[in-house]
C-alpha cells in the first residue's frame, strides 16, 4: 500500500454523518490532496446493486453479512486499494465497523464469523496486515435523539425503520469496536449543534497532523 490515507465515517442512522461529509471532503481537498469520496455498501456498480438488495429485501443476518462483505470486496479491490496505492485520500461513508455494529450488534450475528469474513476481504497481498482505515470518525448520538432527527427528515429504509432497541445494540456494537481499536477512532459527540460537531472533526484532523 502507498502513502494514502483511509478515513471512514461511522455512527447509527441519523447521527449526522451525511451532514458533515461535504465539509470534510472540501477541507481535505483544501490540503491539496486528491480525495476519493465513496460509501458502503456501494462505491462500485456491483456494490451499489448489492446495496439496493441489502437495504430493500428481507433476508437473514448471514445473507446480509455475506452481501455487505461481497460488496466490500469489490469496493476494496476496484476503488479503495488502488486510490490508496496512488497516495490519495479515501473518504468513505461507513466501512467494516458498520458490519460489526449492525449485523453483529443490531442483528446479533456471530462476531467470529464476521472476523473471518473481515480477514478474507481485507487481506492485503504480500502484507501480513489487514486493510483498515487510518482514522474512523464515530458520530456518537443517543438513539432516541437520532430517531427524533430522522422522524423529521426522511422515509426510513430497512435499517432506519428498526426499533430503538435495535439501535441501542448498534450503538453498543460501535462502542465495542472503538474500545478494541482506540487509536484508530475519534469519538465525536454528535449531540451538539452542527458547528460544534464540525469543530470536533476539524480539531481531530489537526491533532493527527492531517493538513497541518
Ligand atoms: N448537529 C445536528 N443537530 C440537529 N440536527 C442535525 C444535526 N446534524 C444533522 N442533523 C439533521 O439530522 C438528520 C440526520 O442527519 P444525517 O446527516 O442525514 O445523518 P446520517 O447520515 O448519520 O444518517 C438530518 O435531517 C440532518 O439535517
Ligand atoms: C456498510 C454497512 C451499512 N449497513 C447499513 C447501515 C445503514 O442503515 C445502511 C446504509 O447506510 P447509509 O449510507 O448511512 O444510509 P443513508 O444513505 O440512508 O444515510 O446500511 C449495514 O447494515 N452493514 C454494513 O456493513
Amino acid at each position: 500500500m502507498g502513502t494514502g490515507l483511509f478515513i471512514t465515517l461511522e455512527g447509527i442512522d441519523g447521527a449526522g454523518k451525511s451532514s458533515h461529509l461535504e465539509s470534510l471532503e472540501a477541507w481535505l481537498r483544501g490540503t491539496g490532496r486528491t480525495v476519493v469520496r465513496t460509501r458502503e455498501p456501494g462505491g462500485t456498480p456491483l456494490a451499489e446493486t448489492l446495496r439496493e438488495l441489502v437495504l430493500q429485501k428481507p433476508m437473514d443476518a448471514l445473507t446480509e453479512s455475506l452481501l455487505v462483505f461481497a460488496a466490500r470486496r469489490d469496493h476494496v479491490t476496484q476503488v479503495i486499494a488502488p486510490a490508496l496505492a496512488r497516495g490519495e485520500i479515501v473518504l468513505c461513508d461507513r466501512f467494516t465497523d458498520a458490519t460489526f455494529a449492525y449485523q453483529g450488534g443490531g442483528r446479533g450475528f456471530d462476531l467470529e464469523v464476521l472476523q473471518t469474513l473481515e480477514r478474507w476481504v481485507q487481506a492485503q497481498s504480500q502484507e501480513a496486515t489487514l486493510l483498515q482505515p487510518d482514522l474512523s470518525f464515530w458520530f456518537d448520538l443517543p438513539p432516541e435523539v437520532a430517531a427524533q432527527r430522522l422522524a423529521a427528515a426522511r422515509v426510513p429504509d430497512r435499517f432506519e425503520s428498526q426499533s430503538a432497541e435495535f439501535f441501542r445494540r448498534v450503538a453498543e456494537g460501535y462502542a465495542a469496536r472503538a474500545r478494541g481499536d482506540a487509536a484508530r477512532f475519534e469519538r465525536i459527540d454528535a449531540n451538539q449543534p452542527r458547528d460544534q460537531v464540525w469543530v470536533q472533526v476539524e480539531s481531530a484532523l489537526r491533532r493527527r497532523g492531517i493538513g497541518a
